[in-house]
């Protein structure tokens, strides 16, 4: 069997340069591509070299429209801005795609369902196994405690960190909002301060921390009547998100197009 021919966007990035040492390290899987913006510092320099480690000869290049072409699938994690204008260029050659970015506006979100009308795209504001596997947990739960049960979503990332809540924090809300059946949208509460009123019951709360080197955390908090139950992941290394990354690049290629999730590709969807 041929190799998988991955294309990385945002190769010069925390998980762009994790990504590079992920399939360096596994058989099967060729790096067809490293891409970053017209400005970057990276431009021109050898991607094995960008991600620390001996050259690959694969060149870290703004246009890619010759990876593109070579490619099986693109795993992107960059801006919402440049997720989209690649998912467009993506669907326009039939390549695959598998998107990790988060912060996605809900225009951003609409232009990327129009572009997995046209090839299968995965994303997910998580690619880790555990992660996916607490928002199934967090949409059991849910379901089975009621509103005297107050749901809190909880987050903590890095001090470099640009969007919040966190995409993962926003997964698990909309696992909650399932769960209770309800939109996450008209029933999310956001950045409390000053004189808020008592908590709307039925209400899904979000949290942001930021500091230091956090690679990331999360807690799903159902806090009921003098009892309180606590769902958490801690994230250690970020190639808990690549392997995730790499095991839903093996499974949309060749795929039907669609808009698929991480719980697809994990059978987590009827958990
Ligand atoms: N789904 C998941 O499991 C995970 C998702 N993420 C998400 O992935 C995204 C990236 O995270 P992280 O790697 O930490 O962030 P970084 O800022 O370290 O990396 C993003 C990279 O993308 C580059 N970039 C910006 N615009 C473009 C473009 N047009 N084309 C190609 N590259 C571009 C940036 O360049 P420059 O620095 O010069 O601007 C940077 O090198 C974030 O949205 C984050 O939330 C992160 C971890 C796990
Ligand atoms: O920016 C990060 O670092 C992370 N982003 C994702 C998110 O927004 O949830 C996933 C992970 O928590 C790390």
């Amino acid at each position: 069997m041929s190799d998988l021919r991955i294309v990385i966007a945002g190769a010069g990035g925390r998980m762009g340069r994790t990504l590079i040492k992920a399939i360096c390290d596994h058989e099967g899987l060729t790096l067809a591509g490293a891409l970053e913006h017209a400005g970057s510092t990276h431009l021109g320099a050898d991607a094995g070299v960008v991600a620390g480690l001996p050259a690959v000869g694969v060149t870290v290049e703004a246009d890619g429209t010759a990876s593109l072409a070579g490619a099986d699938v693109v795993i992107d994690f960059s801006s919402p801005a440049a997720s989209v204008h690649l998912a467009e260029r993506a669907a326009a050659r039939g390549v695959a795609m598998v998107i990790g970015t988060t912060g996605f506006s809900a225009q951003d979100n609409a232009a990327l369902g129009a572009a997995a009308g046209r090839t299968a795209i995965v994303k997910s504001g998580n690619m880790s196994l555990g992660v996916n596997l607490l928002a199934a947990l967090t949409r059991r739960v849910a379901a089975t405690l009621d509103d005297t049960f107050d749901i809190e979503i909880l987050e903590m990332h890095h001090n470099k960190k640009v969007d919040a809540p966190s995409g993962t924090a926003l997964l698990l809300g909309e696992a909650a909002a399932k769960g209770r059946q309800r939109d996450l949208d008209a029933w999310s509460e956001r950045g409390r301060d000053g004189q808020t009123g008592a908590r709307k019951a039925g209400a899904i709360g979000f949290a942001s921390l930021r500091g230091g080197s956090v690679v990331g955390e999360h807690a799903v908090i159902f806090a009921g009547p003098a009892e309180r139950i606590e769902l958490v992941h801690k994230a250690e290394d970020r190639m808990i998100f690549a392997h995730g990354a790499l095991v839903a690049a093996r499974w949309v290629t060749g795929r039907q197009p669609g808009l698929y999730s991480m719980a697809d590709v994990l059978g987590l969807s009827d958990f």
